[in-house]
């Protein structure tokens, strides 16, 4: 697949983004969220895949046959306008299912006002600052929509300073951690407390979504969401994925805390 060039990063309401992101801006904040739908969001490479595929797991089940289906089609990715691939609003509209899994990376405060309208349960993970640094100066060189990365300092930098896709770390996690305050309907998690426990931030979700999966059900969706596990599955390792390149660097990278 041939991409235009890497796009560059422009002020977007005062936050960074490409046009991959904001070109499809109305049809993105005018789109209908269901009552049932469950909004993922995240910074990017704050553990958006991972969460997913537990979602995924706990939403369908083990026999949907949507699990044969990539996860990034089960999952669509509300503001992603990237040429040649449908939109994630498209993707959400060929949806089969009447309770959508929906990924965003959007700052609290450009959330379409359907989904605060019809109260739906949205379950934001964060990462470590500096794992989560680590893993976004890995990923954009082999994702060919992200700007061009440069050299490690220049990146720091450019993190430290908010330009970056989806703006400042900081003012992600606080504006989020801060709607949390006021409004039950978003569950917080933490990479790190998911790699230290997952049984029990799975209790904890699931305790979030009214689900009471049974042991075993809760035991293959921890197995099953284990990094190495997810690496080898071609439906939650990212590898349809025509504008990533794995010959520079694998999506499922490390998964570590500490790196
Ligand atoms: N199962 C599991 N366990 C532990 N870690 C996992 C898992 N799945 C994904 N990952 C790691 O999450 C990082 C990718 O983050 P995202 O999925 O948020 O990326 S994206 O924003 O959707 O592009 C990326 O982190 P790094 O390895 O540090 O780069 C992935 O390896």
């Amino acid at each position: 697949m041939e991409l235009p060039p890497r796009r560059k990063l422009f002020d977007f309401q005062g936050v960074s983004m490409t046009h991959y992101f904001t070109d499809n801006w109305d049809n993105v904040q005018n789109f209908q969220a269901r009552e049932n739908d469950i909004m993922i969001a995240t910074y990017p490479k704050a553990g958006t895949t991972w969460i997913s595929y537990i979602l995924d797991q706990l939403h369908y089940g083990p026999v949907a046959p949507k699990c044969q289906t990539s996860l990034v089609d089960r999952v669509p990715f509300l503001e992603m306008n990237i040429p040649q691939i449908p939109t994630g609003i498209e993707m959400l509209d060929k949806l089969a299912t009447s309770a959508r899994l929906i990924k965003t990376h959007l700052p609290v405060q450009f959330i379409p006002r359907s989904f605060w309208e019809q109260n739906c349960r949205m379950v934001y993970v964060a990462r470590n600052a500096k794992d989560n640094l680590v893993s976004y100066f890995n990923f954009d060189p082999m994702n060919l929509a992200q700007p061009e990365p440069g050299d490690w300092n220049h990146f720091l930098q450019r993190f430290m300073d908010g330009k970056m896709v989806f703006g400042l770390w900081y003012d992600h996690v606080t504006g989020w951690w801060e709607k949390k305050q006021t409004h039950s309907k978003i569950h917080c998690m933490f990479y790190e407390d998911m790699i230290e426990d997952l049984g029990r931030e799975l209790d904890r979700l699931c305790s979030f979504l009214g689900l009471s999966p049974s042991l075993e059900e809760k035991a293959r969706v921890i197995e099953k969401s284990q990094f190495d596990n997810m690496k080898k599955n071609s439906m939650t390792n990212h590898s349809s994925i025509a504008f990533m390149d794995f010959k520079i660097s694998p999506f499922m990278r490390k998964g570590k805390v500490g790196d």
